[in-house]
């Protein structure tokens, strides 16, 4: 695919995410792998609903912004440190929706684990609900070089990891396609609510 085609890919899942309530003000970012060595990322501070195609910047896999002018996301480590990862991820998404902000301050361990939901099975690499998936919860940071650092120790003992959660802030996950990292957010929300159903009826 071509940048302009990612450009629009990124664009219509700020649409989407937006319109379902997980992407609110100008929170939540996203990109696409351009290359082996570079990323498409939507630059800092747009509302993501309402992006256009100059609201998306190359950087390098650093996290540097090869185009001088744009400001990319404060948060672009932790995209293109994904794609140095696994060089089958082709899409990243971070989401801030009330159910992933909200599980993420209830649990107060480093981890969420599902376990016995059928929808597990929209993770890449799940065939099967009797299986446990685990979702390591990160606390926020403002430095992310350091936040990211973090993670990377997580993804190098976990290479099966489908996503992250961020302590008060939100939601990470990824996929081959836009539209598998579209799946996961999907099902990820779908497991948060069910999970925070569950814990509020046992009180
Ligand atoms: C208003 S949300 C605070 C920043 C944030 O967490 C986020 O996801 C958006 O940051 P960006 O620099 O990518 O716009
Ligand atoms: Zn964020």
């Amino acid at each position: 695919m071509n940048r302009e085609q990612l450009a629009e890919q990124i664009i219509e899942a700020g649409r989407f995410l937006y319109g379902r309530g997980w992407s609110p003000a100008t929170s939540s970012n996203y990109s696409a792998r351009l290359s082996a060595e570079q990323a498409l990322l939507t630059v800092s501070g747009k509302h993501k609903g309402q992006l256009g195609p100059d609201d998306v910047l190359a950087t390098d896999l650093d996290g540097n912004s090869l185009e001088p002018g744009k400001k990319p996301s404060a948060e672009t480590l932790l995209h293109t440190q994904l794609y140095r990862w696994q060089p089958q991820i082709g899409a990243v998404l971070h989401t801030h929706s009330v159910n992933a902000t909200v599980l993420s301050r209830l649990c107060l361990s480093d981890s969420l684990v599902f376990a016995d939901y059928e929808l597990q099975k929209a993770f890449a690499g799940v065939s099967t609900h009797e299986c446990q998936v685990e979702v390591p919860i990160f606390d926020n940071d403002q430095d992310i070089a350091r936040l990211a650092s973090q993670v990377q120790v997580w993804l190098d003992e976990h290479p099966d990891c489908v996503g992250y959660l961020i302590r008060g802030h939100g939601l990470y996950t990824w996929g081959a396609q836009m539209s598998d990292a579209l799946r996961q957010i999907e099902a990820f929300e779908f497991l948060f609510e069910c999970e925070l159903k569950v814990r509020a009826l046992q009180r």
